[in-house]
Formats: structure tokens, sequence, C-alpha cells
């Protein structure tokens, strides 16, 4: 039988960081990260607010301030290297190959342009097409996330519809210049259970039909595995686990991932709360301890996870653990 070839990487992150300095404080939000996802991928972020999660997605588009960000490691999208990238690449890199949804349309559609329009003049502005074609794909976008009336509803203004179609706007927003990542922070948090559903079905519609790759941010890990092919699960800025969302689900290792999905019920993760299920809140970014960030909330610390962050260990396939308590699996493999 012929191997088949897998598809190639879009975003990899190698021993990723992320530091924001004021004045003389250093803020290590992004602590060393490796994450990679494939074309037609779609990966989670998962993890309690201010794990890093949005600094990390935001960061693939170079979009911090760069007069108090320092960023370190390796960062490839789509085969380029954003941290070397000169400003008039990373600004076609924006929106022509990666493009970004958010938690709250009103703030990134504009107030005062139909939606129509906006999506008109992103087209224009990276495409030399004719106002009349710009339109005809507007209208043919607005189809593809099934906005009903697309016609009419092109010549609307963002405060005019509803939050779900919304955020449908700005997927197709996102999608005008035929990326090939589409990143989205929180892109359900502000919808009704049954909205949410249908938001992210959507999502894994048009990846399968355009061969997207999507990282998405979420503290919902039902929403996460609804979608997502892979999870990764932040804390104080480092990935502790990452693995094919079933094997998160039913076979999570470090003891954080199995507070999280203890939490699934309690509706805990919520955006500004640390999580209550298992008491006390992640450490400063600030002064990060020597060892596991995760041990002082740990009921299974010991000697041993004080000293240095515990590396990745494979339990599986492409199954990565960072916790001292767990063994190897012999047959594991990471590629
Ligand atoms: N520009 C900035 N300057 C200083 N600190 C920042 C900046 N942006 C983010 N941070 C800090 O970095 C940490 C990680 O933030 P991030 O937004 O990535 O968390 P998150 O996991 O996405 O959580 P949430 O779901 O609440 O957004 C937080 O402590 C945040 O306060």
């Amino acid at each position: 039988m012929r191997e088949r070839h897998p598809a190639p990487w879009m975003v990899h992150l190698q021993d990723f960081q992320v530091a924001f300095h004021s004045g003389s404080k250093r803020i290590a939000a992004v602590n060393g990260v490796d994450l990679q996802v494939r074309q037609g991928e779609v990966m989670a972020l998962i993890g309690e607010s201010g794990s890093g999660k949005s600094v990390t997605l935001r960061a693939l588009m170079r979009l911090h301030d760069e007069r108090t960000t320092r960023y370190g490691g390796t960062a490839l999208v789509a085969g380029q290297d954003v941290l070397a990238m000169p400003r008039r690449a990373l600004s076609r890199l924006r929106g022509k190959t990666v493009a970004m949804i958010f938690q709250e349309p009103l703030l990134a559609l504009d107030p005062v342009y139909t939606l129509g329009q906006q999506i008109v003049e992103t087209i224009m502005r990276h495409e030399p097409v004719s106002r009349a074609q710009a339109r005809a794909r507007a209208l043919a976008l607005f189809e593809k996330v099934r906005i009903p009336s697309p016609a009419r509803r092109l010549d609307a203004y963002p405060h005019e519809m509803s939050g779900g179609m919304r955020q449908r706007a700005m997927i197709a927003l996102a999608l005008a210049c035929n990326p090939q990542i589409l990143l989205a922070d929180e892109p359900t948090t502000a919808l009704d259970a049954t909205v949410q559903i249908q938001i992210l079905l959507l999502l894994r519609e048009l990846q399968r039909e355009l061969g997207l790759s999507i990282i998405f941010v979420t503290h919902d890990i039902g929403a996460a595995a609804e979608v997502a092919d892979r999870m990764a699960v932040m804390y104080a800025g480092r990935i502790v686990e990452q693995g094919s969302a079933v094997e998160l689900l039913t076979r999570p290792q470090h003891p954080y991932t199995q507070a999280l999905l203890g939490s699934r019920s309690h509706g805990a993760m919520r955006r500004g709360h640390p999580l209550e299920t298992i008491g006390g809140a992640p450490p400063d970014l600030a002064r990060l301890p020597a060892g596991c960030a995760f041990a002082e909330r740990c009921s299974y610390t010991t000697d041993a996870c004080l000293h240095a962050p515990p590396p990745p260990i494979a339990v599986g396939r492409q199954h990565l653990v960072r916790c001292v308590r767990v063994q190897p699996h012999a047959a594991a493999h990471v590629a």
C-alpha cells in the first residue's frame, strides 16, 4: 500500500515565547510553547483565563505592540518566519493567509459601513478585482456562511443584525481573501447555546469545504470537543497537555486537564475567573516558579515538581504531557 503523505504544517511553533515589558516588570505570558497544526486540522486551545491562549493566537500574526513585546523561539506560519518578517510581508500575511475572528463582532466590524462595503473593501485592498466582482464574491460568501436573504443583508449595518448573524458576517469577512488559516478567539462565548452550536458546526463545515486550518481559543471543553481534531491545554503560558480531542477527553493525564474536565459540569471556566473547582489561582506571570507552574494547586506535588518545568512526555500517539508523574508509553511517538 502506498503511504499517504501527511498534510503540511500550517502553524509550527517551537519554544515560542511572548513577554510584555513595562518599566522594570516583565510579564512572561507565553513560555516555550511547541504547537503544530497541519493543513485542514482544527486545534482548540483551552485553559483558564490568563493562561496565554489569546496572546499566543495574536502573536501568530505579530499583532502585539512591538514597542513593549519581546518574542522568542520560532513561529512559522504557512512556512513563513513570522518573527523575522518585514512589515509589508506581514500585512500580506494578515487577511490573505491568516484571518482572525473574535468573540464580539461589534468590536471588529466597523459600525459606519454596511457589511457588504466592508467585505468589498477588504477584497479590493488585497486583490486586483473590480467593485462588481468584489460584490459578487461578497454575496457568495454570505451564502456560504448561510445568511438568509444575503443580498439584502449585505446592505445592512452591523447593529441591524442579531449576534449569531453578526458572527456569520464576521466569518464571511474573515474568509474574504481565501485565507489558509483561521484563528478564532472565543468565537461563540457571547452567543446563546443553540446559536453557539450552529456557529461551531458552520466552522467545521467551512474547514472541510475549504481545507482551512483552524485554531480556536475557548474556555469551553464541550465546545472544543464538538469541532476540534486536537486540543492543547495551556497553563501559565505553557502547553501542559496536548493530543487528539478524543484522547484528551477520555484519557486526560495532567492533573490540570483532569481538573478542567471536572469543572465542565460546574460551568466554572469563565473569562476573568480562576477555576474554583481546584482552588487557588494561577501564578503571577511576572514571578513564575522555577518548577511546574501548577505545583502550588496540585494535589500530587512532590519535590520532583519544584526544580524545573517538567519536559514533555509522550504517553500515546501525538499525546504529550508535561507532568513528572506520567510514564512514557513504550509505543508512543510524536510525529
Ligand atoms: N499587552 C499586554 N501587556 C501586559 N500583559 C498582557 C498583555 N496582554 C496580555 N497580557 C497578560 O498575559 C496573560 C495571558 O493573557 P491571555 O489573554 O492570553 O489569556 P487567555 O488565556 O486568553 O485568557 P482569557 O480567556 O481571559 O483571554 C494575562 O495575564 C494577561 O493579563
